[in-house]
């Protein structure tokens, strides 16, 4: 049996600016996979391939083993997609979306009736079903969005940024939706998120960074390989941070201000304590983590400005409270 997804040598680009460089992975069937990365990492424009609704320069896609460039119609039958914005119509009802959608995959009436049902359950919104969109939260749209993209029981499910701008306790919710999905209906699921926190219950990780794929494995292997103690340090001042930048050239400046040091070997923990105790102001070791593997494989922390400053404006857009 082919694999859930299968990319190959996929390369993309927007106005001779490369965005996918040599990209190549496989998910297998059931997995939860997690494309992380930061804004403009590529993520998006490698889901747009896989979905049918963009052409790559170079390489192959395929999805259930069908080649997403040559029979893209057979293709979409597979997938189900959640897209960054929302692509519901708010002027209609939760459940008119849904007929709508059962409408275009061609499903007979009886057919969509029962599966609107279903889905609408599955999200525990059978209760809004003829409300109107306009007057539902964040939450309970991302919700609807997973609903509609079941409708015509796709095996592979993609969900670009499926979180984005949604407060951590809906964003938990919507994880948990989807955890129970995989399992309910033996589901492949390919989420991209740029939260780290996020990609840790996922079967495997992918981190793509400026359109190449720079490592991938288990939350574990990928700590294992990839993820060494650091030692967070708060210098005084930007004196005492220039003279340690100095000393210790491996040395990460963080956005808080702080400085990272990787643990190569307790002695060098201790050689640095011993020199720059006094003129510290806080000081605190950090486990492998995620974000440690991400800092030391591009020297930089995945929750930049930029991130927070989008999920603000989203937030902001969105109508409602989350619910
Ligand atoms: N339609 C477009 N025209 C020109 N450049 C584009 C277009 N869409 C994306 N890009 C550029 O391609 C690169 C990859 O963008 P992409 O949206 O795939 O990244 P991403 O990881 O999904 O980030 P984000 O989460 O911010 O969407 C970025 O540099 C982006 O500016």
């Amino acid at each position: 049996m082919p694999d859930a997804v299968g990319v190959k040598s996929l390369f993309a680009s927007y106005d001779g600016k490369t965005v996918l460089d040599d990209v190549s992975f496989s998910i297998r069937r059931g997995d939860s996979f997690a494309l992380l990365g930061p804004n403009g990492a590529g993520k998006t424009t490698l889901v747009s391939i896989l979905c049918t609704l963009r052409l790559p320069d170079r390489g192959t896609a395929q999805v259930a083993g069908i080649d997403v460039v040559k029979q893209p119609t057979k293709a979409r039958e597979t997938i189900g997609v959640v897209f960054q914005d929302s692509s519901l119509d708010d002027r209609l009802s939760a459940w008119e979306n849904l007929e709508f959608h059962g409408l275009v995959h061609g499903l007979a009436p009886k057919v969509r009736h029962e599966r609107a049902e279903a889905v609408l359950a599955l999200v525990e919104l059978s209760d809004w079903a003829d409300d109107i969109v306009r007057n539902f939260s964040g939450g309970m749209r991302r919700r609807l969005e997973i609903a509609r993209a079941l409708m015509h029981e796709p095996t592979i499910l993609f969900l670009d940024e499926p979180t984005v701008g949604l407060d951590p306790q809906t964003r938990q919710r919507i994880w948990s939706y989807l955890d129970r999905l995989r399992r309910e209906r033996h589901l492949t699921v390919l989420t991209t998120t740029h939260y780290i926190e996020e990609v840790e219950g996922a079967d495997q990780v992918c981190i793509i960074d400026h359109g190449h794929i720079i490592a991938q494995g288990t939350p574990t292997e990928l700590k294992a390989a990839h993820g060494s103690r650091w030692l967070h340090a708060t210098p005084q001042d930007e004196t005492v941070a220039a003279e340690i930048a100095t000393a210790y050239p491996q040395i990460q400046r963080l956005g808080s201000g702080s400085l990272a040091l990787p643990i190569t070997d307790e002695a060098l923990a201790d050689t640095f304590l011993a020199q720059y105790r006094y003129r510290l102001e806080e000081i605190r070791f950090q486990e492998p983590t995620l974000e440690s593997v991400f800092l030391a494989l591009t020297g930089r922390e995945l929750r930049d400005r930029a991130n927070g400053q989008r999920d603000a404006q989203r937030s902001a857009g969105r109508r409602g409270g989350q619910r």
